[in-house]
């Protein structure tokens, strides 16, 4: 386990990755604009992983857990989450962010609904461990990641059974099965990019 998420009393100073590239300052206005053109990265990066998908039945297979997993890694708990929230919010108002040719209420409560909030919880855990140290290891950033994909596909798992009352067997075959290999490449990606972009832009941090 990582040492500051032990006893180090500077973990919660530890920066996430987007800290050491671009800083943060006291300033309130800077804070703000900061915040707002890294959530609006964040969502475009989350729209383009959407689009790049292949469709299955109810549930397509897209990069979205990928970037969502890297966002909270790179951005910490509260940007991270705060982006994807954004990134909902863009898809409620109409916006064609999500995997499905439109936005709207519909996606929000339809099969991938589960998963779609599974991103904020993911987001939120990947960035919480992340601030604690484990981003600077690829294995337990590894294990932070996949613990983030655990509660996308849990999630996605518990409204296809329960809520599109599909059933567990049926949400387990079409919601679980095709994404477990891809799950754990992308997770090997994520976990293997933000360490290394972290030792090649800030070595000692
Ligand atoms: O409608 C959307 O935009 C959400 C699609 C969710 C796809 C889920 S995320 C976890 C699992 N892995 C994939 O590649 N696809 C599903």
């Amino acid at each position: 386990m990582p040492a500051s998420t032990m006893s180090d009393p500077a973990a919660v100073r530890h920066s996430p990755l987007a800290e050491l590239l671009w800083p943060r300052r006291e300033d309130r206005s800077f804070r703000a604009l900061r915040g707002a053109i890294l959530m609006a990265l964040g969502t475009a990066l989350l729209t383009l992983s959407a689009k790049v998908n292949l469709p299955l039945p109810y549930v397509p297979m897209t990069l979205q857990t990928l970037v969502v997993l890297m966002i909270g890694a790179a951005y910490g708990w509260r940007l991270g989450s705060a982006t994807v929230i954004a990134y909902l919010a863009e898809g409620a108002i109409g916006l064609p962010v999500f995997a499905g040719p439109v936005g709207g209420l519909a996606p929000l409560v339809g099969p991938t609904a589960g998963y779609l909030y599974g991103f904020v919880l993911a987001a939120f855990a990947t960035g919480w461990l992340s601030q604690r140290g484990w981003d600077r290891s690829v294995l337990w950033l590894f294990v932070a990641m996949g613990i983030g994909h655990v509660l996308i596909l849990g999630t996605g798992f518990a409204w296809l059974a329960f809520g599109m009352k599909l059933g567990a067997d049926k949400a387990w075959l079409v919601g679980i099965v095709p994404f477990i290999a891809a799950s754990l490449v992308k997770n090997a990606l994520g976990a293997t990019l933000v360490p290394a972009l972290r030792r090649l832009f800030a070595p000692r941090a």
